[in-house]
């Protein structure tokens, strides 16, 4: 029997995703497909590259073509990705499909060096990113990117004067640390810091971005609240450590997204520093701030728990000499790694939920 292009649909109706709980037809993820004689060729567009599922999915439609198509039929998938977006119309910033805030209740938590292993681990994946430093109090993107003594250029676009974000290991950059000579203590008094803040929205010339992720400056700020009059934020990040004065400064971090006038849902908590591991014997784990109070955190609050990051001296040295940890291969990396696709799967399914076009009931 001839295999038609109705059969092939009808077999990979059959396939759900495990996160959107619908099948892979109903959600539009099936394109390109083509047949000649036993084989099939066809696409998988999946709702990020960063997908923790992928080969999962994969594995489910060639398992669909088998039982329906029979073991005689070759498979041929291309596993590929559309990055996802709720934005609609939105004047600022229209080719950013997801803005992520990163924030923190206290200082220092390691907010700053979540963010930019983020970035790097979810280029890593194929996705395009950008960051953007709010941290007025202590902006260490520039450090962490290696490009403290560089300024962004500006280019007249339609008679507008646009900030050009710097590119540094394939990601887009901008920081409040760059409008200031990095040796000259600056006081950003607040409304001079929102205004400077708001012009990495609205005066500069982004490319188009799957996430762009900003650093927020630690605990509550004006920051915040022009942050979300500025631009819709598709969700928040906390980072917290696992000692308790971290996680009761987590928690007003957290009320403060839930508030009427900010409204940002949040995607998911972090817990960094949550043990200490000597590089040479990465199964010593000590867990010298307490353990599981992340988690905990998460569970009470009923906002996903996105995943944990070690105490490794690696990752203080990499930071300080400006080439992220997750640059280089070491099992610190796979940690962030697991926490991009943790986070993109969040995004993903936040943005499923809303998208109405879809149909998606999820709980
Ligand atoms: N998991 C970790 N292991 C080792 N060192 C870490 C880890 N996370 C962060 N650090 C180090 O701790 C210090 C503070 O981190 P970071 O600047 O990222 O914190 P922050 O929360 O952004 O701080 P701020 O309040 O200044 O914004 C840095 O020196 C960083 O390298």
């Amino acid at each position: 029997m001839a295999i038609t292009k109705e059969k092939v649909l009808s077999a990979l109706g059959e396939v759900i995703d495990p996160d959107l709980k619908k099948d892979l037809v109903t959600l539009g993820m099936i394109e390109d497909i083509a047949i000649t004689d036993k084989k099939v060729s066809f696409k998988v567009v999946l709702t990020t590259p960063a997908c923790p599922l992928k080969e999962i999915i994969k594995n489910d439609c060639l398992k669909a073509i088998e039982k329906h198509l029979g073991s005689d039929v070759e498979a041929d998938i291309d596993m590929t990705s559309r990055v996802t977006t709720i934005r609609d119309n939105s004047p600022v910033l229209p080719q950013v499909k997801n803005i992520i805030a990163v924030a923190s209740g206290k200082g220092g938590v390691g907010k700053s060096t979540v963010t930019a292993n983020l970035a790097v681990a979810l280029k890593n994946e194929g996705a395009k990113v950008g960051v953007i430093d709010a941290d007025i109090f202590g902006p260490s993107i520039p450090t962490m990117f290696n490009c403290e003594k560089e300024q962004p250029s500006v280019r007249e676009v339609n008679g507008k004067n646009l900030l050009q974000p710097l590119e540094q290991y394939g990601i887009q950059l901008m920081s409040i640390g760059f409008l200031a000579p990095p040796d000259q203590a600056v006081v950003w008094r607040g409304p001079m810091a929102s205004s400077a803040f708001r012009q990495f929205f609205t005066d500069t010339e982004w490319g188009e971005l799957d996430y762009l992720l900003i650093d927020l400056p630690p605990g509550t700020s004006d920051i915040h609240l022009t942050l979300v009059q500025t631009v819709p934020v598709t969700g928040a990040v906390i980072v917290t450590t696992p000692q308790k004065v971290a996680i009761s400064d987590a928690q007003k971090g957290l009320a403060m997204f839930k508030q009427p006038q900010i409204n940002v849902p949040v995607l998911g908590i972090v817990e960094n520093m949550a043990y200490f591991t000597p590089e040479e014997l990465p199964d010593n784990k000590y867990h010298i701030f307490g353990e599981g109070g992340g988690r905990k955190f998460a569970e009470i609050n009923n906002v996903p728990f996105i995943g944990e990051i070690p105490l490794v001296m690696g990752i203080r040295e990499s930071g300080d000499s400006g080439y992220p940890v997750t640059m280089k291969d070491s099992p610190v990396a796979d940690d962030f790694r697991a926490l991009a696709r943790s986070l993109a799967q969040e995004v993903a399914i936040r943005n499923a939920k809303q998208d109405k076009t879809k149909i998606v009931e999820l709980k």
